[in-house]
């Protein structure tokens, strides 16, 4: 497979007859990192579950390199009475990698997002930021070449975002992943994105993609950036009208 994440003809028409995607072809190459951009109700959340295995596509097939993603929500829905360090470990746990390596392991990824610190704390003692760090170290725990993400950073203040985005940039180069980001915030897309894919609804097509062309490292307010979310929100817009109209 050369692809990390291929869609072909994918259709998911709900019970009730919602049609939530209709024909969506979309190719990731390993590496890349792809932010789904839409209006509500568009069928992001959609895509990224089929993507899952978490339901499955009336039509059109759908190729993950490895098998399977890991997946990370908005929430960090962490366990309230376990340590961060056997949060982490729940993955392996099920895995059933034995005890000394699950507590390596765990450790390790805390590391890598800068929480070796705080391994043996409740997830309540954590802020929000922090919280979502240790739900980025579990997802990454799951061992998959291919990460999905559904609004990872959306309850977080602007600041505890900003340095969310690096931390994210960061750990994506060094495990060389596959991201598939699904946002409601087009600057965010295009500060992280390797490309950005705007999804149309009623149904959910991709109707453009916009390549992100400015180097990395990027800031959400650098010049450049936001020239580009300037268009894909004015493309975004057109969309949103269409509909209204
Ligand atoms: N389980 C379900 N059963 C029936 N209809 C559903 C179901 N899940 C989603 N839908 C419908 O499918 C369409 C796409 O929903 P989806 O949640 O994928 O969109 P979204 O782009 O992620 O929306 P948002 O940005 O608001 O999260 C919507 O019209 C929604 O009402």
């Amino acid at each position: 497979m050369t692809v990390a994440v291929d869609l072909r003809g994918v259709s998911k028409r709900y019970p009730g007859g919602t049609v939530a995607l209709d024909g969506v072809d979309l190719a990731v190459e390993p590496g890349e990192f792809v932010c789904l951009v839409g209006a509500s109700g568009c069928g992001k959340s959609t895509l990224l579950n089929l993507v899952a295995g978490l339901d499955s596509a009336t039509a059109g097939s759908i190729e993950v390199d490895g098998g399977r993603a890991a997946f990370m929500f908005q929430e960090p829905a962490l366990f309230p009475w376990l340590k961060v360090g056997q949060n982490v470990e729940v993955p392996l746990k099920l895995r059933g990698v034995g005890r000394a390596e699950r507590r390596a392991r765990a450790a390790e990824l805390l590391q890598t997002v800068r929480l070796g610190d705080v391994v043996d704390k409740r997830p309540h003692e954590l802020s929000g930021g922090m919280r979502q760090r240790v739900a980025l170290a579990r997802t990454l725990a799951h061992d998959a070449r291919v990460l999905l993400m559904d609004e990872p950073f959306a309850a977080l203040d602007a600041m505890t975002r900003d340095a969310l985005h690096d931390e994210l940039e960061r750990v994506w180069l060094e495990r060389n992943l596959t991201v598939l980001f699904v946002t409601h915030n087009v600057s965010e897309a295009v500060r992280l994105g390797d490309r950005v894919i705007l999804l149309a609804s009623r149904p959910g097509r991709v109707i453009e993609e916009f390549e992100v062309e400015a180097p990395r490292p990027r800031r959400l307010d650098s010049p450049d950036v936001a020239a580009l979310a300037g268009r894909v929100t004015e493309r975004l817009k057109e969309e949103v009208r269409r509909h209204v109209h």
